[in-house]
């Protein structure tokens, strides 16, 4: 069965518009968990604009299920723009202390709106390959975020990745305008089926919402989807503890 792991920067985001701890965001990884979340994902960028460091080492000290914490492993520390407010060490430093049971390097630059593309291991794999083997020596999983491109997950496996993040907006976009996504969920399939060819696991996540994410489920080899967005907006409507529970019913499990 596909694990839904809950992305909680949306929370984290509302809560940085107060000086406050509301909504906090331990309380809310905690009724995801309840309403029967498999894991926690967060992605702290540089510019803080939603999970700070000092989330990350709240939802660890307080996770039970798995927590997988994605981001771009070429960032540093940066000023923010908020005198007072930065505290992130950079992106490995950050994972070298937390140590989270997954971690997914995605290759953004540092004032992306929202990740918008998987890397070229053509050109970054000799970089990538040394953090994936210092990730796998302090005990976690390693996955690349990562476009459906079939060479390219070959190139994924080599350079010693322990499984990908298919990046899924162009399905999501195919899907919301029903057109020709039959043939981009395809181009997701083959690309499924290269990564499992080659040993690799296969997470997905991007724009999935409770209308694409039926479909998406049938993906061949998917072990996990990580959703946070779409699932935010529902939670506004359903409440968490609903938004989690039709999310589980679109991946196909009963309740
Ligand atoms: C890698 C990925 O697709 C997600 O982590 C997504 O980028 C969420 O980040 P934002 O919530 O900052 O858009
Ligand atoms: N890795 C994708 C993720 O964590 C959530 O993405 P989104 O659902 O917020 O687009």
């Amino acid at each position: 069965m596909t694990a839904l792991s809950v992305n909680l920067n949306k929370i984290a985001l509302i809560r940085n518009s107060r000086d406050t701890r509301n909504p906090d965001v331990p309380a809310h990884a905690q009724q995801c968990i309840d309403a029967g979340a498999n894991g926690i994902t967060v992605h702290p960028r540089p510019d803080q604009r939603h999970i700070r460091a000092q989330d990350c080492f709240d939802l660890a000290d307080m996770l039970k299920v798995e927590f997988n914490i994605e981001g771009n492993p070429f960032t540093g520390p940066r000023a923010s723009d908020r005198a007072g407010v930065s505290d992130y060490p950079g992106f490995m430093d950050l994972v070298r202390e937390i140590r989270p049971a997954q971690c997914t390097l995605v290759p953004d630059g540092d004032d992306q709106l929202t990740s918008d593309h998987g890397f070229d291991l053509t050109r970054d794999g000799d970089r990538v390959a040394p953090l994936l083997e210092e990730l796998k020596s302090l005990g976690i999983r390693t996955s690349l975020f990562m476009d459906p491109v079939p060479e390219q997950i070959r190139l994924a496996a080599q350079v010693g990745a322990d499984r990908i993040e298919l990046y899924t907006e162009s399905y999501a976009r195919a899907f919301e305008a029903q057109e020709n996504h039959e043939a981009v969920f395809a181009e997701f399939v083959a690309a499924a089926e290269a990564a499992t060819e080659c040993g690799l696991g296969i997470n997905a996540g991007h724009d999935l919402n409770l209308h694409n994410l039926p479909l998406f489920a049938t993906l061949p080899g998917l072990l996990e989807v990580s959703i946070g967005h779409a699932l935010t907006v529902d939670a506004l409507q359903m409440g968490l503890i609903e938004a989690v529970r039709a999310y589980q019913l679109a991946l196909g499990k009963g309740q």
